[in-house]
């Protein structure tokens, strides 16, 4: 658990709004008490406040790519991280979080990378080059995020209400499975497994399989979390 807080397009780069969005992203910190983070490009802010689970003394966010163009702030655990890291041999690493991935898969995909994403998450993407953003959440919305838009038309992105109900003029709760970017202006659905289009399952119930599949599912949070299995 952490708490991210992002507010883009306020058009106000002035000491009081920084401290403004500073002050709000302290309502998210009971979600993460090990580290407060803020990066700020023009008038765009990225907040977040850390539990830190993997890299504890090099994971603290925002994360970057190598030159500091995309900018990264994450709720979440990627459990494939070292397998996607493997992808990206051209990439350097500056930390060993597994959500600094999040920044160099979208150098190399933009925003397709999403479904190549195992875990829980919920993110919002900054590329200063056009300044362009994205949001995302995991498939079935186990971390969460809010979205809203200011009357200054910024939009903001929370874990919590509390940290953007006050400052938006509408609010909504993040679909879970979605991606909203910058570009198109729209939320669409990232996540399209096969069988939301079946309307009866065709594969036959196979209680071993789904076993195996829970028992790889345990092992992957063992191995990210570097827990003996339980
Ligand atoms: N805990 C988080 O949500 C972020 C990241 N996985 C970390 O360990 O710091």
């Amino acid at each position: 658990m952490c708490g991210i807080l992002a507010v883009l397009g306020v058009g106000d780069v002035s000491l009081a709004k920084r401290s403004r969005i500073i002050e709000l992203s302290r309502r998210l910190r009971h979600r993460g008490p090990d580290w407060s983070g803020i990066h700020s490009f023009e008038d765009c802010y990225l907040a977040h406040q850390r539990l830190a689970i993997v890299d504890p003394t090099s994971g603290d966010q925002p994360l970057y790519n190598e030159d500091k163009t995309v900018v990264v702030t994450v709720n979440g655990e990627i459990y494939n991280h070292e397998e996607l890291k493997a992808k990206l041999k051209s990439h350097q690493f500056q930390t060993g979080s597994d959500c600094e991935v999040i920044a160099h898969l979208y150098e190399e995909y933009r925003e397709e990378f999403v479904d190549m994403l195992d875990g829980m998450f919920s993110f919002v993407l900054l590329d200063t080059r056009d300044k362009s953003f994205i949001a995302a959440r995991d498939a079935i919305g186990i971390c969460p995020l809010y979205m809203g838009w200011g009357l200054d038309g910024s939009v903001w992105f929370s874990s919590e209400m509390k940290a953007l109900s006050d400052d938006c003029e509408r609010f909504i709760s993040f679909p879970p499975g979605h991606l909203y970017s910058s570009k198109t202006g729209g939320l669409r659905r990232w996540y399209n497994p096969p069988w939301f289009s079946e309307s009866i399952p065709s594969a036959p119930y196979d209680p071993l399989l789904i076993r195996e599949s829970f028992e790889k599912a345990r092992l992957s949070l063992c191995f990210l979390l570097q827990f003996p299995t339980f």
